[in-house]
């Protein structure tokens, strides 16, 4: 049978273009011949009698009646939206505002009942050029006039021209007296692409589902309560935590009015509390942080979202956390509170301190050892704007040679036999966000002297065993008591590494070049001391405070600390010269048993504070073995037979402080050491506490 031809009419090629392709999915081309004309086509392309005309819509009527022969059938096409498109419409959430946009009003308007009739039940405010529109609508829906949405709108959602309802199908399958067998056929394609939709929306909700079950067991698992309310104070979401504060365990909030579900109290308090600000808020016997925010969603409030937590909760996790840190050594406990001294050079460091503090640059602290430099490079951190941040140490001259680049770098699992499982978190990472606090800067290696420069100059820094690099913040506080510059000259010191370093230096005066100091830091430590103690106060005589003005103090604060701690065991109410260990010649092993063990292990917890007691041990052993005055390169190759592996600044660093401490005895022109007699002492204490330990 010949087919027969049904020519579609409209003012757009598009819209032609939409209902062929339509036919053609619907499998109607196969019944008929499709064709299209646009309004203006017809005046050249005229139709043939024994077709069927349909029209996009009875608008263009009047326009095309002119063109038809005169008993042509036609057909005034219902439309409908195309379901394939509503998907995008179905992300808006329910009560927002949204432009529906045609180029007509009444098509504006009838797309908004096609839309509402077909369920998308939004907020539709139909528009079309020339129209007016509030201000504040942020979305827009057009099928497919995307050309006439006013330019203010921020997203827009095209739904496609709207297509050929199935019941305008029928009816020319109808006008031609098809046979049914073909409609039913049409009907179930027709029907397939509506399946097709619903099939996607149903996995659409299953997928919303999974969403708010993952959802739920997110917010079950933080710690503050959440109630989530929306804006008809209907309550959408809540935590274990929430049911257990508001004694409502087991009862299911979900979708219910807060006014009736939870208790009036604290229904008062939520709506009493100021949105967006941590309150502090008291409710059955309890002191809660709680805060309120807006729930906006595509600039509109859909409700808010309260969190709150028990206080004693809170101070417990922050008093953790501290502890935490304390233990690891990542708070800076001092700040300029703690630094006394009322010198005028002493004055001046802090005032430049404090200023300093505020900023982010580097700064180098010089000044010899005992000075205070460590405490000083803590205030400042504490003055800073990173006061909340870590505070991490690192002293090149306590970590060994071995240690030091994973200590500071950190290093990834695997990255050498014997490294952690995990791997390990270093110093500098550790620092992020903070300051760190490189001591002893002058004791470092040619070769971790390179690393360092590349951290602070490119601020990053790559695990050992790593192969990408790790950005860090962090703020560089260095100290020194050697002369850098000096080092430079010898070829000890990269210069371009100390350039970066003496951004803002600051140098600490010796304590014999502030004498004002001597005598307050005296009283300072006698107070500290007697109350840690726990034991009365003690004075000095006039002879005993003139020695010590006139004592040169080589270990500056830290021995005028040790000398009190020291006297505070050993005098009862005051201080004459004779007690002033400087001022003795007595050899220490005159000393009465008890004061001996008290000064020996105040000197062996020093050594084992810097990380160095073994290290300590080994070299004592090595110098009293050899019997002879040794020079340290002795001791380094001895060290290297037993396995330790120390670079020679860090062998001077220790021998200067068993120097200061009188447990060896560097021979004139410093030609090497020997063992003092408080050394062989000590180094039998040492002996004596190792096999004490092995005994029990
Ligand atoms: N101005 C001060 N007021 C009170 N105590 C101080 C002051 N300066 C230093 N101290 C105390 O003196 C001791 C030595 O200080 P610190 O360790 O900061 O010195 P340092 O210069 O870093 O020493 P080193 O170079 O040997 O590492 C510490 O116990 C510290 O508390």
């Amino acid at each position: 049978m010949e087919k027969k031809t049904v020519i579609f009419i409209s003012k757009l090629e598009q819209s032609l273009e939409l209902f062929i392709n339509q036919g053609h999915e619907l499998g109607v081309s196969e019944d008929f011949h499709l064709e299209g004309r646009t309004v203006n086509q017809l005046a050249y392309n005229p139709i043939s009698e024994d077709s069927l005309v349909v029209l996009s819509s009875k608008f263009i009527l009047p326009t095309i009646e002119a063109y038809l022969p005169q008993k042509q059938k036609y057909i005034i096409a219902k439309r409908t939206v195309n379901y394939k498109n509503i998907r995008n419409m179905l992300d808006i959430p329910r009560g927002i505002k949204v432009l529906l946009v045609s180029d007509l009003q009444k098509r504006a308007n009838e797309t908004v009942s096609l839309l509402k009739s077909s369920g998308i039940d939004l907020d539709f405010y139909p528009y079309y050029p020339g129209g007016t529109y509030s201000e504040d609508i942020q979305i827009a829906i057009t099928p497919g006039e995307s050309k006439f949405v006013p330019p203010s709108i921020q997203k827009v959602i095209d739904i496609g021209s709207r297509v050929i309802d199935l019941s305008t199908w029928i009816e020319i399958y109808a006008h031609f007296k098809h046979e049914g067998r073909d409609s039913r056929k049409l009907t179930a394609r027709y029907l397939q692409s509506i399946v097709y939709i619903t099939e996607q929306l149903r996995d659409e909700v299953q997928k919303a589902n999974l969403l708010r079950k993952h959802l739920e067991t997110i917010v079950d698992r933080i710690e503050d309560a959440v109630l989530a309310i929306d804006d008809e104070d209907v309550i959408r979401l809540t935590n274990h935590k929430a049911l257990q504060l508001l004694h409502l365990q087991g009862k299911d909030l979900l979708n219910h009015r807060t006014a009736n579900s939870i208790p009036s109290h604290f229904y008062q308090i939520i709506h009493e509390v100021p949105y967006e600000k941590e309150e502090i808020v008291h409710w059955d016997n309890q002191t809660y942080f709680f805060r309120k925010t807006h729930i906006i969603i595509e600039g509109k409030n859909m409700g808010y979202l309260i969190l709150f937590r028990k206080a004693s909760e809170i101070n417990k996790l922050e008093h953790d956390y501290r502890r935490k840190m304390l233990n690891k050594g990542l708070i800076a406990k001092y700040t300029f509170n703690d630094l006394s001294g009322i010198s005028t050079s002493f004055q001046k460091v802090t005032d430049i301190a404090k200023k300093i503090a505020r900023s982010n640059s580097t700064v180098l602290l010089l000044g010899e050892t005992g000075t205070g430099k460590e405490l000083l490079a803590q205030a400042i951190h504490n003055g800073s704007p990173r006061q909340s941040g870590p505070f991490v140490g690192a002293n090149f001259a306590a970590i060994s040679e071995t240690l030091l680049e994973s200590e500071l770098f950190g290093y990834e699992e695997g990255a050498f036999t014997g490294a952690k499982k995990g791997g390990h978190i270093g110093l500098f990472e550790q620092a992020h966000n903070g300051t760190i606090f490189l001591d002893e800067i002058g004791d470092v290696s040619h070769s971790i002297q390179n690393r360092l420069l590349r951290v602070l100059q490119e601020r990053e820094i790559m695990k050992v065993g790593g192969n990408h690099v790790i950005p860090i913040d962090i703020r560089v506080i260095a100290a020194t008591n050697k002369d850098l510059e000096c080092m430079i000259e010898e070829g000890s010191f990269r210069a371009d590494l100390y350039y970066r370093l003496n951004i803002l230096p600051i140098f600490i005066p010796p304590l014999r070049d502030r004498k004002e100091d001597v005598y307050l830091l005296t009283n300072v430590f006698i107070k500290k001391i007697c109350n840690r103690l726990q034991r009365p106060s003690f004075v000095f005589s006039e002879e005993a405070r003139k020695e010590m003005e006139l004592y040169h103090w080589p270990g500056n604060i830290r021995e005028l600390e040790n000398i009190i701690e020291y006297l505070a065991h050993v005098v009862d109410k005051v201080v004459y010269p004779q007690d002033l260990l400087f001022k003795r010649s007595k050899r220490i092993v005159e000393e009465s048993g008890e004061t001996r063990t008290l000064i020996f292990e105040a000197i062996k917890q020093s050594y084992e504070r810097k990380g160095f007691l073994e290290e300590i041990r080994v070299i004592l052993q090595i110098i009293h073995n050899a019997k002879i005055t040794v020079g340290r390169n002795y001791i380094i190759r001895s060290l290297q037979g037993e396995g330790w592996n120390i670079t020679e600044e860090q062998l001077r660093y220790r021998m200067k402080l068993l120097n200061q401490d009188q447990l060896i005895k560097v021979s004139r022109g410093r030609k090497g050491s020997s063992l003092s007699d408080k050394g062989v002492e000590f180094l039998s204490y040492l002996m004596d506490k190792d096999r004490a330990l092995v005994e029990t």
